[in-house]
C-alpha cells in the first residue's frame, strides 16, 4: 500500500500559548523516536500556527495543518487567514468542511468549494472533512448525503489536485460524543468513498488517497478502527488534546500496519 498513513490532531479552540508550546514539544519530543512511517500533524489554533511549525521543522514525519482559511488569496476580509499565508508559513495542510465550520459558520458547499480551490491553488493540501447528521444515518441515506458532500465540494479537482487531498470521514452524530463509528461502519463508509474517487478520477488516485476517520477516536478504539484495510489514520479532536493520549493513537496506527502485515 503506497498511501501515507496519517494521525491529525484537531486541537479545534482549545489551549493557551503555553499550553500549545507543551502539548507540541511533549508530543515531537516523543515522535522523534518513533521511525517515520506514520505522519503525524498537528492542528492548533490560528496564533500558534507560526512557531508550532517551527519547533516541528526538523521532524519530517510531522507537520501543522490550519483549521481554516479563506477563499480569497487577500483583500478586505477582517479576521480571515488566506490560503497564500498559510503557504508562506510554509504549512504543510489545511483543514476544510469540518463539521463544526458548517454548523456554527454557515460554510455551505460553494463556499467550501472555494476554499478547497484557493487552498490547492496556494499550495497548501486539504485535508477536507464529510459526514452524515444523525437523523440521515438512522433513514439509511448516509452514504448518499457523503457522495453529495464530496460531488459539491471536492469532485471538481483535476486528477493531479485530487493527489494533494487528504479526506476525513467524521460522522456528525459521533464528533464530541463518545459514540464511535463501529469498525464496520468506518470501514464501509471509507471504501464506499474510495470508490466514489476512483469512478471520478482513476484507481491510482483513490488508491494512493488517505482517508481518515473522526468522532471519538481514542486509545481504546484506535487499533480495531486501524485495522480496517480502508481506514488510513484518525482525526482526532479531544484525544488530541493529551500527549499520552495522542500518541497511543499514533503508536496503535504504528501497530496495525504490522497486525495488517
Ligand atoms: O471533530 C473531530 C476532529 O476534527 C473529532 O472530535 P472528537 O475526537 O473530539 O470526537
Amino acid at each position: 500500500m503506497s498511501r501515507q498513513l496519517m494521525v491529525v490532531g484537531n486541537w479545534k479552540m482549545n489551549k493557551n500559548l503555553l499550553e500549545a508550546f507543551s502539548l507540541t514539544s511533549e508530543i515531537i519530543t516523543q515522535a522523534k523516536k518513533l521511525s517515520g512511517t506514520i505522519e503525524i500533524v498537528l492542528a492548533p489554533p490560528a496564533p500558534y500556527l507560526h512557531t508550532i511549525n517551527s519547533m516541528a521543522k526538523d521532524v519530517a514525519h510531522v507537520k501543522v495543518a490550519a483549521q481554516n482559511c479563506h477563499f480569497e488569496m487577500s483583500g478586505a476580509y477582517t479576521g480571515e487567514i488566506s490560503a497564500e499565508m498559510l503557504h508562506s508559513m510554509n504549512l504543510a495542510y489545511v483543514i476544510l468542511g469540518h463539521s463544526e465550520r458548517r454548523k456554527y459558520f454557515g460554510e455551505d458547499h460553494v463556499i467550501l468549494k472555494k476554499k478547497v480551490s484557493a487552498a490547492i491553488k496556494a499550495g497548501v493540501k486539504v485535508i477536507f472533512c464529510c459526514g452524515e447528521p444523525l437523523d440521515v444515518r438512522e433513514a439509511g441515506n448516509q452514504q448518499a448525503f457523503v457522495q453529495k458532500q464530496l460531488e459539491e465540494s471536492l469532485f471538481h479537482l483535476s486528477a493531479a489536485d485530487m493527489s494533494q487531498v487528504v479526506v476525513a470521514y467524521e460522522p456528525v452524530w459521533a464528533i464530541g460524543t463518545g459514540k464511535t463509528a463501529s469498525p464496520d461502519q468506518a470501514q464501509s463508509m471509507h471504501a464506499f468513498i474510495r470508490t466514489q474517487i476512483s469512478n471520478t478520477f482513476t484507481v491510482d488516485i483513490a488508491n494512493n488517497c488517505t482517508i481518515l476517520y473522526g468522532g471519538s477516536c481514542k486509545p481504546s478504539n484506535a487499533t480495531e478502527l486501524f485495522e480496517q484495510p480502508d481506514v488510513d489514520g484518525a482525526l482526532v479532536g479531544g484525544a488530541a488534546l493529551k500527549s499520552a493520549d495522542f500518541l497511543q493513537i499514533v503508536n496503535a496506527r504504528t501497530k496495525a500496519i504490522f497486525n495488517n502485515c
